[in-house]
């Protein structure tokens, strides 16, 4: 039974292959990568609930990634793994907001409690997170979604279409691309507005876990249900279900949800009879659910079932025209709420959005601007107040530009780093990796302003 999905970050490859096998006897599912850089990639694109990372990586700093991590807002939690000389550091990353640190080699045995206890605050976050918007009922509604391209307005203008009906609805598009804010608007939209718009990801949760999850349980139907549980299914009666990264959903309980679509009726687990309910279901992938189906992971029939509406949202890639717009929001947003007197961006800032990939989609975006608004102390956001990688990108469009030598894109290289120290040369040596002298050295040969 696989409980939980962890990202293992560390470079030792004999130490990495260790750890991947003691945890993945846990049933954990497991990522695993040897640098800060493919860790950053991966959290972009998966959702992971407990990174277990060394502190010192090729690329950086196990402590960064824990910056990094909070920045992005995701709902993940980390354990650091620390040699014993390094423990200030963990302390240091503690405060930063890792969840515990653990020293290698003397303390194997205390990883796999501290991932279950990491693990464990994670889902109680994720309950507490989806309590709250329960409680406060505050459903996005078309109002809130922004955006003028093309694709953002054919996407909107289908979901208005389909708002009002009872009839399945499904959001395709990439992680952070708005799938679960217009699930919302469709709910708002809907006549079920008033009742429970009810979330769930599908990837978040091992089988056993997200069946009882979804469909609830009688008390004795296994060891420790002690009493009966009201699965999500019910939770959202008369209002809507979303059921997000739907491709991930095992085969076995797409069965039991295809029944509850054709039925609206279904059966908790170690329960006899069955349960009727009044729910619409909105799925939302950014899986190729045809590809899935050919490949045997995904049921047809619950396809069929399930794309009377399909909407396909575009990435942010696809409407780069949207970016200033979003943006600009984001930044209305995050200067009234810390207060801050920041009213644009440089022209140059905007620039380099565009140019970034966004892998993340909206989402990134939005934590994008809002480290900017918090690392500023100008009026408007200029290229300093972006995170070091998004600056590095313009030596993708300069090679387009013309420079393909590697000495033009190491002095470039050189120069980034400088200007994003703001011309600490020490602390740019130690960047790049190299010693103060060699960066002197090839300042000059350069012929860069020492
Ligand atoms: N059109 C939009 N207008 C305003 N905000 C948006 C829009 N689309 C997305 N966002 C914001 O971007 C963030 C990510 O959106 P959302 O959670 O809906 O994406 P998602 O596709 O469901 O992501 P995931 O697949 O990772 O769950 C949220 O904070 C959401 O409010």
């Amino acid at each position: 039974m696989t409980t939980g999905t962890i990202l293992l970050v560390e470079d030792e490859d004999k130490l990495r292959h260790l750890l991947k096998r003691i945890i993945s006897l846990e049933g954990f599912q497991i990522h695993e990568c040897a640098n800060i850089k493919t860790a950053m990639r991966i959290l972009e694109t998966t959702p992971v609930d407990v990174v277990l990372s060394d502190i010192m990586l090729p690329d950086g700093n196990g402590i960064d990634l824990v910056s990094s991590i909070r920045q992005m807002q995701l709902p993940t939690e980390i354990v650091l793994l620390t040699a014993y000389g390094n423990i200030p550091d963990s302390v240091r990353a503690i405060k930063n907001g890792a969840f515990d640190y653990i020293t290698k080699g003397n303390d194997n045995a205390k990883i796999i409690p501290s991932l279950y206890r990491a693990l464990e605050k994670v889902q109680l976050q994720k309950r507490i997170e989806h309590l709250e918007t329960r409680i406060g009922n505050q459903y996005a509604t078309f109002d809130h979604l922004l955006g003028n391209s093309t694709g953002i307005n054919e996407a909107k203008e289908l979901a208005r279409k389909a708002a009002p009906s009872k009839a399945a609805v499904l959001l395709l598009g990439e992680t952070g691309s708005g799938k679960e804010i217009f699930a919302q608007a469709i709910h708002s939209a809907s006549e079920r507005a008033g009742k429970d718009f009810v979330a769930i990801n599908c990837s978040a949760l091992g089988k056993d876990i997200l069946e009882s999850e979804i469909f609830g349980y009688k008390a004795g139907a296994f060891t420790g249900a002690i009493k009966n549980k009201k699965g999500l299914i019910e939770e959202a009666n008369q209002g809507t279900l979303f059921l997000d990264e739907i491709g991930e959903m095992p085969v076995d309980l797409q069965a039991k949800l295809l029944r509850v679509l054709e039925t609206s009726e279904f059966i908790k687990v170690g329960d006899t009879k069955v349960t009727k309910v009044d729910i619409r279901i909105i799925a939302a992938t950014n899986r190729d659910l045809t590809r899935e189906i050919e490949q045997g992971r995904f049921r047809e029939d619950l396809y069929y079932r399930l794309n009377v509406f399909t909407i396909q949202l575009p990435s942010l890639r696809e409407r780069k025209e949207d970016i200033p717009l979003f943006a600009q929001h984001f930044l209305d947003v995050f200067a009234a709420k810390s207060n801050r007197q920041i009213t644009g961006m440089s022209r140059e800032f905007t620039e380099h959005l565009k140019l970034h990939e966004w892998r993340g989609n909206i989402r990134e975006l939005k934590n994008v601007i809002e480290r900017a608004v918090i690392v500023s102390n100008q009026s408007i956001l200029s290229l300093e107040s972006l995170p070091f990688e998004m600056k590095l990108q313009k030596a993708g469009s300069r090679q387009k530009n013309g420079t393909f030598d590697l000495a033009g894109i190491e002095k470039m290289h050189i120069q980034w780093v400088i200007a994003y120290t703001n011309n600490n040369k020490s602390k740019a040596a130690r960047l790049l990796n190299i010693g103060l002298s060699t960066l002197y050295r090839k300042m000059e040969e350069y012929s860069m302003k020492l």
